[in-house]
């Protein structure tokens, strides 16, 4: 099987998904995988700005619930439609507006640090959301992935905080769901901050020494704040003058925001957000914002928040230039298949860059060492790594080319990689949403992807919660006898991780 030369067969409907089968304890690598999956289960004045191309917005107004649509839908025109791959930064022509930064309501010192960035046309979710939340408001904003959602709040926040009396109060409180994308999100700050002497950024993440965060805080006190919420929740606790510093949060972003606000994290947010005053601006952005998300954005955010789609009725949520194509097959063939698929996409494209999807930790950890072994380029990350390799392999794979990068969710949303030539899920996502954050991480900035999921013939009812994206069945390869006997020969090394 070519991965990027397969004809896009025509989707085909299965019957009802089969029982999963008990694994026997043989050292095979698909034996092995399985049984881990198994048991995992499954205030500026509002200034003039822009026009909103493109984009819906809703505003929920106040005395009603949060999800209730008010009046002030808005659909606007198409003007980036005609636009040309090129000239519009993408593929699919729609990853830039016509909008200039320049032509915005923005401080002379942004300005020239959105130019040195190389940023000149604004995308999409930028344009929709700048002017809204340059006037004040509560937004909650859904744009597909990788179309400048970091750039998109941090910007008007900077705005907001520059026109701030000098503090050593924290003023703007970023929430992000994984570390890697804390210290994404802080990376982005200071490059929109460079001229901006007055204001600083930290990050806090989990798995990184306390007291140093807390000596390094007490030193340099910034104004703006990047975090993890369980980190962020310790130094509410342990930290000696950060409840009082907090409580100058003027502008409280929460990036990712329905991971944020699912039950793993609710907890610490709620309690969070109790230290921060109600007399705040509060900034929701996410790449998929669920019904359910919507019904409990009230606990943040105003009820009269706006609520700004840049993905139109009828259109998917996954990018028109990412070729999503699903696989079925034995478990015990994963292994081989998996390599098969990796071997071609590496001798067809020189540039390649890939991420390999695992369920949880450990199959992670077992993927990659497997793949390690038939002498492809790996990396592996996941939470059962210590954070400074984390950060290390993170770092390299934003930077490098030619590199199978095998992940858990940890790297599932928001982390922007540039170039990602493939995205391999294997084995069943967590939901619907988390198989558009993991597929996002390629067809960035509007160029071109690949997503391929590989699912056991019982894992097969995850396609009825994913049929309106195009995504269609491609034929598994047929595997040859030297794959067979590659991933054959690492038996041995695999019976080490079986448990004693
Ligand atoms: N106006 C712009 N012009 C060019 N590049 C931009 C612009 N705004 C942002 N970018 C770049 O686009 C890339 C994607 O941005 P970002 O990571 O913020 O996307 P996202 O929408 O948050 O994605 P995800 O949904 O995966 O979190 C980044 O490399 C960023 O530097």
């Amino acid at each position: 099987m070519s991965t990027s030369a397969n004809p896009k067969p025509k989707r085909r409907r299965r019957g009802p998904p089969k029982q999963c089968p008990e694994y026997p304890m043989v050292a095979t690598v698909g034996a092995m995988v399985a049984h881990e999956v198994g048991a995992e289960g499954p205030r500026r004045d509002a200034r003039q700005g822009p026009a909103f191309p493109r984009v819906v917005t809703t505003t929920a107004r106040g005395g009603r619930g949060a999800g209730e649509q008010g009046a002030g839908g808005v659909e606007g025109s198409a003007s980036n439609a005609d636009k040309s791959a090129h000239e519009a930064g993408g593929v699919d022509g729609t990853y830039l507006t016509e909008t200039r930064f320049d032509q915005c309501a923005i401080s002379p010192l942004s300005l020239k640090a959105i130019k040195d960035a190389g940023y000149e046309r604004m995308t999409q979710v930028q344009e929709a959301t700048l002017p809204i939340i340059l006037q004040g408001k509560d937004v909650l904003a859904k744009a597909k992935t990788g179309t400048g959602k970091t750039v998109a709040f941090l910007l008007p926040a900077i705005e907001v905080l520059s026109a701030l009396p000098r503090s050593t109060s924290i003023n703007l409180l970023v929430m992000c769901p994984t570390r890697e994308l804390a210290n994404q999100v802080a990376a982005e700050a200071r490059k929109l901050l460079k001229y901006h002497r007055s204001l600083g950024v930290q990050v806090v993440i989990g798995g990184t020494r306390l007291p140093q965060e807390q000596r390094s805080m007490q030193a340099n006190p910034c104004q703006i704040l990047v975090a993890t919420p369980g980190r962020l929740k310790d130094h509410l606790e342990n930290t000696p003058g950060f409840s009082t510093r907090i409580k100058g949060v003027k502008v409280l972003v929460l990036d990712e925001a329905d991971r944020l606000l699912d039950m793993g994290f609710r907890r610490d947010i709620e309690k969070i957000i109790s230290f921060i005053p109600k007399e705040r601006q509060t900034l929701l952005f996410s790449a998929t914002v669920s019904e359910e998300v919507r019904q409990i954005s009230h606990l943040a955010m105003k009820r009269d928040y706006n609520f700004i789609n840049t993905v139109q009725e009828g259109d998917e949520e996954t990018h028109a230039q990412v070729n999503q194509t699903y696989m079925i097959a034995p478990l015990d063939l994963h292994f081989p298949i998996l390599y098969d698929v990796l071997k071609k996409h590496v001798a067809e494209d020189a540039e390649y860059k890939v991420i390999v999807f695992c369920t949880t930790a450990m199959v992670t950890k077992l993927v990659a060492e497997v793949l390690s072994q038939l002498k492809l380029n790996i990396r592996e990350i996941h939470s059962r790594k210590s954070q400074s390799a984390r950060t290390k392999v993170s770092d390299e794979f934003r930077k490098s080319k030619g590199l199978i990068l095998v992940s858990s969710d940890v790297s599932a949303r928001g982390v922007d990689y540039p170039d990602v030539t493939l995205v391999m899920q294997v084995g069943l996502p967590a939901d619907r949403e988390q198989y558009i954050h993991r597929l996002g991480r390629t067809g960035r900035k509007g160029k071109e992807g690949q997503g391929i999921l590989l699912l056991a013939p019982w894992e097969m009812h995850f396609l009825s919660i994913v049929n309106d994206l195009s995504i269609s069945e491609a034929a598994t390869p047929s595997i040859d006898s030297s794959i067979q006997a590659a991933v054959s020969s690492i038996k041995l090394v695999l019976i080490l991780y079986l448990p004693i």
